[in-house]
């Protein structure tokens, strides 16, 4: 009897691991009649999906799949299907002649509750109030007239970061984070005003250098409940709880600078008259916020969603793409003495590094670019979502599914690029016909800031710290190793792609007049 038993629950058993493995089958490989198929890629495993065969890189793995599946695969993340595009021809499909569709977000639940519950920009649907937000930061805040009435707030943090270094002549300096500072700085104080970040005044800019460093933090950890959305609620890592954490932080700095500034506190700072007739990014959206009825009236949420977002998308990514370029350039003698003489020369050894010499640094510029091809600090960019099934390629690509695009592929494919892996400046100097290397984003060859309706609106402000911080750097100081040290190019997957080892190097005095430090 027993054995009958027995017999009844191993053929029971059997039977519904045949149908699980049915249906996984299925679901991996079909779309249903008529459709055309989903991309190809490998199976991976039923529940877990392809998770336990990837390592921590994962635009590494990316690209040796690429190799195997072609310029599009889909993978299995634990239940979650992704799309990974691994060429310039269909990246343009993607960001181009269907980026309405592809237009949109799944965001992760860290970047929900970071961005009070998708009331930004980066993590928003593609909806009315993202597009009006997005006006609201190219068109008013990072407008030519704000960015040039902000261009002293920028020298200010800049020149403190020469003197510091130049305080640590002959010791050594951990790269990564004077620019994470500095980067910082400016951004505090374009959108408080210098008060806060200068520092102890107030009490703030310790208090936010420390909040945007979790924030950043807890976004990069890998959060089991992104990819299997059924364990979301349990918050098994607790990062809803420590994001929540945080933006509570962050909210308490807004609302007491917030009420300092509509004068119902102390009405301490802010006021355009304390701000030496400059306006701080504060004071443009509280303006913004009290014409109710104008178009680009936004509500307080997204005014401190707003915020957020330029710490979230401004600071890591500025500071991990100057550590990069510094130590390319570092490493190349040959590049580092073409980046001195242009300095010498547009600059002069008896000046300072100023933004208005910025736009003639032209090796300086192409140096960042190599850089940028190399190493995007987002090498998939931000996932989309398509809000409809659409077809990529051949394809079908789902309704709901995450898109990679996989611009460190695309970036380093020898279909597009002569000798992909060399650090070659000049291919973005000297380059034919009518092929424009901008970040615009219009060539999908090369889109280290995206592409389309979703590509970043912060290229101007992070360019400009960019170029400002490493050429007064390159400027100012000659650079080398510790003893016994090399030079470094491993990769740390993250929010922003770092570097996996800190560039730590010594500086010496290059300018024969101490006061250019002063
Ligand atoms: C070197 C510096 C920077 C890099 C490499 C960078 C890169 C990117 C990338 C790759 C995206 C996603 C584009 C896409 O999905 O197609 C993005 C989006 C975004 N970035 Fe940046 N960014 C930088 C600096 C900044 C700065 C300084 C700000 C703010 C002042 C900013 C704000 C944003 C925002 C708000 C988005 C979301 C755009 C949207 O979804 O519509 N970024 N950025």
């Amino acid at each position: 009897m027993t054995s009958m038993k027995d017999e009844l629950v191993v053929a029971g058993l059997a039977f519904m691991v045949m149908i699980l493995a049915i249906s996984w089958h299925k679901r991996t490989t079909s779309t249903g009649t008529g459709t055309p198929p989903l991309p190809p890629g490998p199976k991976g495993l039923p529940v877990v999906g392809y998770f336990p065969f990837l390592g921590p890189n994962l635009h590494h793995e990316f690209a040796k799949l690429a190799n195997h599946y072609g310029p599009i695969f889909k993978i299995y993340l634990g239940s979650k299907l992704h799309v990974v595009v691994n060429s310039a021809e269909l990246a343009k499909v993607v960001t181009g002649e269907q980026d309405e569709s592809f237009a949109n977000r799944d965001p992760h639940t860290a970047g929900l509750v970071a961005s009070y519950n998708a009331s930004d920009i980066a993590w928003a649907p593609n909806n009315g109030n993202r597009r009006k937000l997005r006006k609201v930061l190219v068109y008013e805040v990072l407008s030519n007239v704000n960015l040039e009435a902000s261009h002293s707030y920028r020298r200010y943090e800049v020149r403190k970061t020469i003197k510091d270094v130049y305080d640590s002549i002959g010791k050594p300096v951990d790269i990564n984070e004077i620019l994470f500072l500095t980067v910082m700085n400016i951004l505090t104080s374009i959108v408080w005003g210098k008060g806060l970040a200068e520092g102890s005044k107030y009490g703030f800019s310790d208090e936010i250098r420390d909040v945007v460093s979790r924030i950043v933090e807890i976004a990069e950890g890998l959060n089991i409940s992104d990819f299997f959305p059924v364990l979301a609620r349990f918050d098994l890592q607790g990062v809803k709880r420590k994001m929540e954490d945080q933006i509570k932080r962050f909210d308490q700095i807004f609302e007491t600078t917030i009420e300092e500034r509509t004068g119902s506190k102390s009405g301490l700072i802010g006021k355009k008259d304390k701000l030496d007739g400059k306006k701080d990014l504060l004071q443009i959206l509280l303006e913004l916020k009290d014409q109710d009825a104008m178009p680009n009236s936004i509500n307080m949420t997204q005014l401190k969603a707003l915020i957020v977002d330029m710490f979230l998308g401004g600071v890591d990514a500025t500071s991990a793409m100057v550590e990069w370029t510094m130590t390319e350039i570092l490493r190349n003698t040959r590049v580092m003495t073409k980046v001195q003489d242009e300095l010498a020369e547009v600059v002069g050894l008896n000046n300072i590094v100023e933004e208005s010499h910025l736009p003639k640094l032209k090796y300086l510029d192409a140096v960042f670019k190599e850089t940028f091809r190399l190493h995007p600090p987002l090498p998939f960019l931000l996932p989309r979502a398509p809000n409809r099934t659409c077809t990529v390629g051949g394809y079908t690509v789902p309704k709901g599914s995450t898109i990679f695009l996989n611009v460190w592929a695309i970036q380093r494919d020898s279909k597009y690029w002569d000798n992909p892996s060399e650090f070659n400046p000049e291919r973005f100097l000297n380059y034919e016909g009518s092929e424009k290397w901008d970040y615009s984003g219009t060539n999908l060859k090369f889109f280290p800031f995206g592409s389309g309706r979703r590509r970043c609106p912060g290229i101007p402000l992070g360019e400009k710290m960019m170029m400002h911080i490493l050429a007064s750097l390159m400027h100012s100081f000659e650079w080398r190793l510790p003893e016994g040290e090399e030079y470094d190019l491993s990769e740390k997957f993250g929010i922003a792609m770092k570097k996996k080892k800190p560039l730590i190097v010594i500086p010496s005095q290059r300018l024969i007049d101490d006061s250019m430090y002063l």
